[in-house]
């Protein structure tokens, strides 16, 4: 593992009024990767982006950069630049001006400040456009001016603040590739605020889950899709089919009154737990072949996909995706393969979830 770039250490951010928007937070984030903080609105992500760019100060626990504590070092010091959800572009000055703000402001030479405004342009690929006005460009291209403006000082590292939110969803995928492409250009770190789980399974390198204040989990977007810490987690990345279930024995988990084998182990037996199925992993054959049997109650065309909703005996609702279609009221049976059960205990810690994890990898 490269030497961390930042590291957050014990964080809790109590704002004025009394309210604890984080508690504990522990990060590290090394150089050159995309990292994204994913979480629903309001669980802090962006109050973690203001304490690393330095518009807030935590309550407690450190803020280290390349190893030196930075608590009390300003935001203009901080070798981080932030990219806001609505670009906060000068309406005012054309687009050569607005990326040269922050160099004009510097007092830095004229040539210099027109070769970095040019080359930054040119990254973002708009070059040709320095002389724009900002209300002539498009709201993609805005978005590009707000990058070029960031990455024109030149920072280690780019926080980005739903940068993409307010735009139409074809821009928007369009500006994922672009904006991965030039992360993996820039070699610079990226660190992404959004909400959208699609988004963030898609761009980067690793993910921090964060609700409530609290990271519940941190990986890589495919070990957080494949092993979800929790049914927050399970919920929130992708679709789940989430039912309660008890651990029989090393390899046996029960759930809807039937018992099953499982690739998971090491929990006391009848232990309680949250049993996880991806849609996407179960597969659709006759009643009599299937370990389950459901009866189709929906049934919607995604394109590449059907989404099929069943009803077990038990009245539990199932998420089932097919390339076939089913018919309406039918009897469908369902197979999975025991790895395609995920098992969740309750209120485990993610350092016990990851050595559980890396203990089932060696068997
Ligand atoms: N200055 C403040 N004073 C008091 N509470 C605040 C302040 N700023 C943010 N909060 C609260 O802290 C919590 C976390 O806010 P934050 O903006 O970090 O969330 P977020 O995950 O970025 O949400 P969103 O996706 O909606 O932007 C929220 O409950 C918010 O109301």
């Amino acid at each position: 593992m490269a030497a961390p770039i930042i590291e957050l250490r014990g964080i809790t951010k109590t704002y004025d009024d009394g309210f604890t928007a984080l508690s504990n937070i522990n990060m590290t984030i090394e150089p050159g990767k995309f990292y994204s903080l994913l979480g629903p609105s309001g669980s802090g992500k962006t109050t973690i982006l203001r304490l690393i760019a330095g518009f807030t100060n935590a309550t407690t626990g450190s803020i280290l950069f390349e190893g030196q504590k930075i608590n009390d070092l300003p935001a203009n010091q901080r070798k981080v630049n932030t990219v806001f959800q609505n670009y906060a572009l000068f309406p005012h000055l054309d687009v050569f001006d607005n990326v040269a703000f922050g160099l004009n402001l510097q007092k830095r030479p004229k040539a210099e400040i027109k070769k970095r405004v040019l080359d930054a342009l040119k990254l973002v690929q708009l070059p040709g456009y320095a002389n724009r006005e900002i209300s002539e460009i498009s709201g993609g291209q805005q978005q590009r001016v707000a990058i070029a403006r960031a990455i024109v000082n030149e920072p280690k590292v780019l926080l980005l603040d739903e940068p993409l939110s307010a735009l139409d969803m074809k821009l928007r995928q369009d500006m994922q590739y672009e904006l991965r492409e030039l992360q993996q250009r820039l070699k610079i770190t990226f660190i992404f605020v959004t909400h959208d789980q699609e988004e963030a399974l898609a761009m980067s390198d690793e993910i921090f889950v964060v609700n409530d204040g609290k990271i519940l989990q941190s990986g890589t977007p495919v070990d957080i899709y494949d092993e979800p810490i929790n049914h927050f987690v399970a919920n929130f990345i992708g679709e789940s089919n989430i039912l309660p279930g008890k651990m029989q024995a090393d390899y046996q988990v029960e759930f809807v009154g039937k018992t099953f084998e499982c690739a998971d182990a090491g929990m006391k037996p009848n232990e309680k737990v949250e049993v996880v199925l991806r849609p996407e992993d179960l597969d659709v054959t006759t009643a009599e072949q299937g370990k389950l049997v459901v009866t189709v109650d929906t049934q919607l065309f995604r394109g590449d996909h059907f989404e099929i909703i069943g009803i077990d005996d038990d009245g539990n609702e199932w998420l089932i995706h097919s390339t076939n279609p089913v018919r309406g009221g039918k009897h469908i049976g369902l197979t999975f393969e025991p790895e395609d059960i995920h098992v969740m205990r309750f209120g485990e810690k993610e350092a016990d979830f990851d050595a559980r994890l890396e203990q089932y990898e060696e068997d």
